[in-house]
């Protein structure tokens, strides 16, 4: 269970608040999208998560730990992937890259290439682990980010506008492997502007200058969108998918 309690952050250098009193409870399993205009604070809130950022006041805690006393426990139960994922990949190939967090953990090879090979299954890139990153998509480059927080095994998935820059194909494959993933217990943060197709989630969270505005199941919180910046996604919140 990821908990914020009155979180409070200031940015260096910013005028006002990214977040001015957030209180969000997200059990295990469940799957949230996060929703706002631009500097609403989603990044910022998400980067609390797992302690990237730490709040200048109130609590953020993983399955009731201080994420600021047991960092290593808030890293290893919150996977995040981030808006753009070349900036995060630290190998030149895929398997490199989705090992390199099970590696620091001090996994034995075995677990740590079981890990490798499930996570890309995962997002169907199963078997193309000696690819090196660079020759790939943007698609394909997104699912890696995620196969590389899935080896971690975590039980919150969180990931900062995974759609960004996919096409629609991408896109499609990127959400199908979210659901996958979801029906098998991951729990999924999702933080993005575009709401279709994502009326499927248990809950959308819209955050507006750094408060919670709207907090519900997507039908719910769909009324309420264009007041608070976010447009809405065509057709009723229970259309089908794709
Ligand atoms: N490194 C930083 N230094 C100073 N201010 C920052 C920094 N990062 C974010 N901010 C400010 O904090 C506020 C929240 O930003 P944040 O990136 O969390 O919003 P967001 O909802 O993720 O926005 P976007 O949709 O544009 O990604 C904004 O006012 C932003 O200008």
């Amino acid at each position: 269970m990821i908990e914020t309690r009155d979180l409070v952050f200031t940015h260096d250098g910013a005028t006002r608040p990214a977040l001015d009193g957030v209180s969000l409870t997200i059990p295990d399993g469940e799957s949230v999208v996060l929703a706002g205009a631009n500097g609403a604070g989603k990044t910022t809130l998400v980067r609390h998560f797992n302690g990237l950022l730490a709040p200048d006041a109130g609590e953020v805690l993983v399955d009731g730990d201080p994420v600021d006393e047991h960092p290593v426990h808030a890293r290893t139960r919150v996977g995040m992937t981030f808006q753009d994922p070349r900036d995060a990949f630290v190998s030149a190939t895929v398997g490199a890259d989705v090992a390199f967090g099970p590696e620091n953990l001090g996994l034995p090879h075995a677990t740590i290439d079981r890990r490798v090979e499930v996570s890309l299954a995962a997002v169907g890139m199963d078997g193309r682990e000696d690819e090196r990153i660079d020759a790939l998509s943007g698609g394909e480059q997104a699912r890696v980010a995620i196969a590389g927080a899935l080896a971690m095994d975590p039980a919150h998935l969180v990931l900062d506008e995974p759609f960004a820059g996919l096409d629609w194909p991408a896109r499609r494959s990127v959400l199908a492997h979210l659901r996958d993933l979801h029906a098998d217990g991951t729990g999924l943060v999702v933080v993005t502007h575009d709401l279709r197709d994502l009326a499927w989630v248990d809950r959308w969270v819209v955050l507006r200058e750094g408060h919670v505005a709207a907090d519900g199941d997507p039908e719910a919180v769909r009324q309420r969108l264009e007041s608070l910046d976010v447009r809405p996604p065509d057709g009723p919140a229970g259309a089908p998918e794709p």
